[in-house]
């Protein structure tokens, strides 16, 4: 229930200068109350107003959750005399306060308020003081005002203030001229509560900011939390007027003029309507044209065979048909894809390639969507291998990500392999071929059955459905050992087969029915049966993967457990409690969001003390301390990157103890243990069974109900994806084959 409690700041015990988090203390009616939120700037001595719900903190007791807080400015001549001389106002200390109070005596707040220019006439005030002064009281007016606005729509004093560091005092008429400009700037902000707002501040139900709003708000959702790069435009209708409750003609007329303004584009995919983003579309247009543009056969190695079987003499081994046919593609093709599933010999590949196009004096750039990725191309192919952000050279400016490497500035290599294409996004693989010169051959390499990309798109399945890029599909297994099932029963999940179990494998399923059985199960495994069993660290080298985030054997509840046994409280490890989350030194951690401007030093190896930027979402590191005073936990990521990573950022970190299959996607881990539990159909799917086994190189545990294991080995239906660059290739072609003609 909230709360409102009116009293003094009596301490302030943290405060996050960049999000504006602060942890402080009220006095009022001679009781002390402890309050956490994202406040305006607050000083000791300061009357304040809060809103807010008291709740229990399991390490720090009763706290008042702070929803909006009101400066209560001082009104008599004392107050003011007390709020000046406390420092609040800088430049301002105890003899300037009493100069004024004296002279404006009881009309000094009135002077403060509307007329600080005749601060003035004081000896030591200059104008930048007087206007601190001005600013400082019209920033508490503009609270005040828009959030007598926001506090009855559940908008939080949080956008408020995030309003006020982007547009200023211009808010609010942003906001009188266009309520809906809130999702523009906050997409995820629930669009009923935006519309409340805006229909209380007089917009009309059929107005066209408001259809218009609603649209943009479906795409860019659709886009950000299923991988849509376009809707159908009859769902999209649809799905408008089950919100806004207007005729089709309304809403027919807000799309025409969307895409009038180039705010989105309509066109038919497969014979169907679409609706785009006009940056989506831009990106799957330019990845069509530009890979149409460089599909050209080359002849310029020759002794291809020869070269082919010097490797394989080199490296005893003969390759089959099938691959000396990819390999041959990738060598002679402008782009090309090699998929298969693990074991197909897709890195064995890579190598004989690398080595031939490099035996021809080629300069040869190898890459991957994640850093993890990344690092086991590196060592597999004992050559160089960055994530694809470093390679283009990213920076950030004022939040923007820029890569340096484009059109003007393209790659200066002969060719480039991709690894994990599965990963590559539409907008990672728009600015890969941004960067790719005419003439540089690009190999594509990837499991086509894995999960897709967090980000929106289908690329590698788009292209590879189009036919029109040359693709290998590698079937047959190498990576096979007498008692090793873990590829074996990959490939049997891929084919719809239930795995094949027997004792003294590295496949086990442990049969368990009931949700407090498996966790039990899974947590005697991972701290206790394993370790031993394989002679391994629980930390690094076994990892819980699971389907979903909530229940009993869901993420949340596992990490809150497993932390208690692999880690547990101590009086020398530092903790610092954030949210729902307890970190603790010592603790394994994952960045949950890319983070392109977050610095780190590289501590290890040979490029250590080399520093640059970016944290990406699945990167996984361990808590190696914590500075309550400065507000920052300190992390080792990777093995090798040390990251001072401050308060304000760990709404983007979690417990890593157990993760989400979708964010494992890329990784290996010596063993993965996976708790079979009936969830939502979306979530219990081949593929994403298929995409956690193929995490595990050494052992697999899966622990559950057999019925469940079975529902999702047969469950093919994956989360269907509405994107355009398959359509987009295909027209392209016959554009060009017309053009020909
Ligand atoms: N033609 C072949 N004959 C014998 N062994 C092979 C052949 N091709 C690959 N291998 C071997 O099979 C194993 C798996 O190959 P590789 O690691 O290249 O597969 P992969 O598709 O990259 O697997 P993953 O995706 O799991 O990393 C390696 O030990 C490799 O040496």
């Amino acid at each position: 229930m909230q709360q409102n409690i009116q009293g003094m700041v009596s301490d302030i015990i943290y405060r996050n200068l960049e999000n504006s988090y602060t942890v402080f203390e009220i006095i009022c009616d001679n009781e002390v109350f402890t309050a956490v939120g994202i406040v305006p700037d607050i000083a000791i001595g300061e009357k304040v107003s809060v809103y807010g719900e008291f709740y229990v903190h399991p390490v720090y007791g009763q706290q008042l959750k702070v929803s909006y807080l009101e400066k209560l400015l001082p009104q008599t001549k004392d107050e003011i005399y007390l709020y000046l001389s406390s420092g609040v106002i800088k430049g301002i200390g105890q003899k300037t306060a009493k100069k004024i109070v004296d002279t404006f005596g009881d009309d000094t707040a009135r002077i403060l308020q509307q007329e600080p220019e005749k601060l003035l006439s004081i000896r030591g005030m200059t104008p930048e003081k007087v206007e601190r002064i001005r600013n400082m009281f019209a920033f508490q007016k503009f609270l005040k005002d828009i959030m007598s606005i926001f506090s009855q729509y559940g908008l939080s004093q949080n956008h408020a203030m995030r309003l006020f560091k982007l547009y200023g005092f211009s808010a609010i008429s942003l906001l009188h001229e266009n309520p809906y400009f809130l999702l523009d700037v906050f997409p995820e902000l629930d669009f009923k509560k935006v519309d409340r707002l805006a229909l209380d501040m007089g917009v009309m139900p059929d107005d066209r900011r408001r259809i218009s709003a609603k649209i943009l708000n479906l795409l860019t959702l659709a886009a950000n939390n299923e991988g849509h790069t376009c809707l159908p435009e009859n769902k999209l209708k649809q799905l408008c007027i089950r919100t806004l409750d207007l005729p089709v003609e309304k809403i027919e007329e807000a799309i025409e003029a969307l895409a009038q303004e180039r705010r989105i584009v309509k066109d038919e995919v497969d014979s169907q309507e679409m609706v785009f983003l006009y940056g989506y579309y831009e990106c799957e247009k330019y990845i069509a044209d530009k890979i149409l543009s460089i599909l050209k056969e080359y002849d310029d190695i020759a002794d291809i065979d020869e070269k082919i079987k010097q490797f394989e003499e080199k490296n005893c081994i003969k390759f089959s048909p099938n691959q000396k046919k990819a390999i041959k593609m990738a060598l002679t093709q402008g782009v090309s894809i090699i998929t298969g599933g693990p074991g197909t010999g897709k890195t064995t590949i890579i190598k004989c390639i690398i080595q031939i196009f490099e035996g021809e004096g080629k300069k040869v750039f190898l890459c991957a969507p994640t850093g993890r990725a990344a690092k086991r191309m590196q060592a597999a192919c004992e050559r160089e291998s960055k994530t694809i952000h470093r390679l283009l050279e990213m920076t950030v400016l004022d939040t923007h990500v820029i890569f340096q490497r484009g059109p003007n500035n393209p790659l200066k290599c002969d060719v480039i392999v991709v690894d994990e294409m599965s990963m590559v996004d539409s907008f990672l693989m728009n600015c890969l071929l941004a960067a790719t010169k005419p003439t540089t051959r690009i190999v594509l390499v990837g499991d086509k059955d894995q999960l897709p990309s967090v980000g929106a798109g289908n690329v590698l399945k788009d292209l590879i459905k189009s036919q029109i890029v040359p693709c290998a599909t590698l079937t047959e297994v190498y990576r096979q050992s007498e008692n090793s099932f873990i590829v074996l029963n990959a490939h049997r999940i891929n084919r719809g087969e239930f795995p094949h179990l027997q004792r003294e494998s590295d496949f086990y399923f442990i049969q368990k029915n009931s949700q407090e059985e498996i966790l039990k199960t899974v947590v005697e495994l991972v701290t206790k049966k394993l370790p031993n069993y394989l002679s391994c660290d629980p930390m690094t080298d076994i990892q819980v993967l699971c389907p979903s985030k909530k229940g009993i054997v869901g993420m949340y509840n596992l990490n809150r457990v497993l932390q208690k046994y692999l880690n547990p409280p101590h009086p020398s490890k530092k903790e610092y409690a954030y949210k729902e989350n307890l970190f603790r030194v010592g603790d394994k951690v994952m960045q949950v969001k890319n983070n392109y401007s977050l610095e780190y030093e590289i501590v290890q190896g040979e490029e250590k003390g080399r520093t640059s930027t970016g944290i990406f979402n699945g990167d996984i590191g361990v808590v190696k301390d914590i500075d309550r005073a400065q507000g920052v936990l300190e992390i080792l990521f990777d093995d090798e990157k040390l990251v001072y990573y401050d308060f304000s950022l760990l709404d983007d970190l979690e417990l890593a103890y157990a993760m989400t299959v979708h964010k494992s996607q890329g990784s290996e881990f010596r063993c993965i243990v996976m708790p079979i539990v009936e969830t939502y159909p979306i979530l219990m799917t081949r593929n994403l069974l298929y995409t956690a086994v193929t995490r595990a190189k050494e052992l697999v545990v899966l622990v559950g109900k057999k019925s469940a294991l079975e529902y999702m080995i047969a469950n093919q239906k994956e989360a269907m994806r509405y994107s355009a660059l398959c359509d987009f290739l295909l027209r392209g072609q016959s554009n060009m084959q017309l053009q020909v003609l």
